[in-house]
């Protein structure tokens, strides 16, 4: 479970049983497809989560940028964003090891909305670990979580937040692996947590690279996705690694500033792969931002399903093996690009989607003749902040709201 010197199972003895007991599962129904586990994954993602999903010629920004640019627009699976692919796969594994719970984290909801339904789905009780901050700030995504009928758990310390929501989490799990599942966010935490994500996250790249070469005769010179925990970043490169002549680009959220206020313990931004170092959080080795004790920092990003501290470990090992190119666009850009999508192509994109794009504007004529951007999920839940932070700012594009 190692990605060169990232990745292991960083985890206290006592949640090594529960580990063991899932690496099993995950070589047997995902690796073996046992008992058709995967035939069924596929068919429960085609009639439940609408895929596949279109890989579109973006036809104003292949103007603007004078190169073909095309979209794979996980946008329009159930639920809005890439998410249900992680979390189907997660929820139905957890089915065929006889487990009767799912519990998950959630930060800026999305994850936890998609794993509430998927549990629906699959008449699975579930219970999500959310920071009470996060709660407060994300109340549409709690609503949905509820009325798909998951329990939402307040977890109050430390900051409140995604990072002390995974900890919550992965002590229930420890305290309850006989009957429960936990359904993790993110091709982070212990192996084989980041491969299994990696590997339910990569029918986007397996299916964008079958749609390429029938649309365009051959692959995209590079491919661009925003970069959080790992997870659409993940999906979107997979099938494409092993492309020599495909680009890989991880944007990363720049938040306000990549300057670290190390006293305070802060970081305005969530530019792990760019900025961070060598470190050990949820059970893995991976990049990420500390200070010089070795404190895990607060992270900021104007999107909130960006705001991580880490990143997932293969990730991490790409980047440092030259394979992924890791770059960040700051805030502000972000907001650009947000305004720019819905404009020129009628695509209102995710906030954190919109890193991709604001750095495909900025960068366009070094990404080659044909590029594709993976639009990880749709804007309609970030619609209330965009019009807060757009008129805070002198985003010069945006319309009067
Ligand atoms: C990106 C996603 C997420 C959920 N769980 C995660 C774990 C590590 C990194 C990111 C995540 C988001 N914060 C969410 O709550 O949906």
């Amino acid at each position: 479970g190692k990605f060169g010197d990232y990745g292991g199972q960083y985890v206290p003895e006592a949640l090594m049983p529960a580990i063991e007991e899932l690496n099993d599962a995950y070589e047997r129904y995902v690796l073996g497809n046992e008992d058709g586990f995967m035939d069924e994954f596929r068919r429960r993602l085609r009639d439940f989560g609408g895929r596949p999903t279109p890989t579109q010629h973006a036809e104003r920004l292949s103007e603007r940028y004078g190169r073909e640019v095309y979209l794979k627009r996980e946008d329009l699976l159930h639920g809005g964003a890439h998410k249900l692919n992680n979390a189907l796969g997660q929820v139905l594994l957890a089915k065929y090891m006889g487990k009767e719970r799912i519990v998950a984290e959630t930060g800026a909801g999305q994850h936890g909305t998609a794993t509430a339904m998927a549990a629906a789905h699959l008449d699975m009780p579930c219970e999500v670990y959310m920071g009470e901050r996060d709660i407060n700030r994300q109340r549409p995504n709690v609503f949905r979580m509820r009325l798909n009928g998951s329990e939402v758990n307040p977890v109050t310390v430390g900051r409140g937040t995604l990072k002390e929501a995974i900890s919550e989490t992965m002590r229930d799990w420890a305290t309850n692996v006989e009957d429960t599942h936990y359904v993790i966010g993110s091709v982070v935490g212990p192996h084989p947590f980041p491969a299994m994500v990696r590997d339910f996250q990569s029918v986007i790249s397996e299916e964008a690279r079958a749609q390429m070469r029938e649309k365009t005769d051959g692959l995209p010179d590079s491919v661009l996705a925003c970069a959080g925990g790992g997870s659409n970043t993940m999906g979107a490169f997979a099938e494409f690694v092993d492309d020599d002549g495909v680009g890989l680009y991880a944007v990363e959220a720049g938040g306000s500033s990549l300057d670290v206020d190390e006293e305070a313990g802060v970081a305005p931004n969530s530019a792990s792969l760019s900025t961070g170092s060598e470190g050990v959080l949820h059970g893995a080795r991976t990049k990420l931002l500390q200070d010089r004790d070795g404190q895990i920092m607060e992270s900021h990003s104007v999107s909130s399903g960006l705001d991580y501290a880490g990143v997932g470990p293969e990730l991490a090992h790409l980047v440092d093996e030259g394979r992924v190119t890791a770059v960040n666009v700051d805030d502000d850009a972000a907001l650009t690009a947000f305004h720019r999508l819905s404009q020129l192509e009628g695509v209102i994109p995710a906030l954190e989607t919109a890193h991709a794009f604001a750095y495909l504007e900025e960068n366009h004529d070094e990404l080659g003749e044909t590029v594709l951007v993976n639009v990880s999920g749709r804007g309609d839940k970030d619609l209330e902040s965009v019009i807060e932070e757009t008129s805070k700012r002198d985003i010069d594009i945006a319309p009067d709201m």
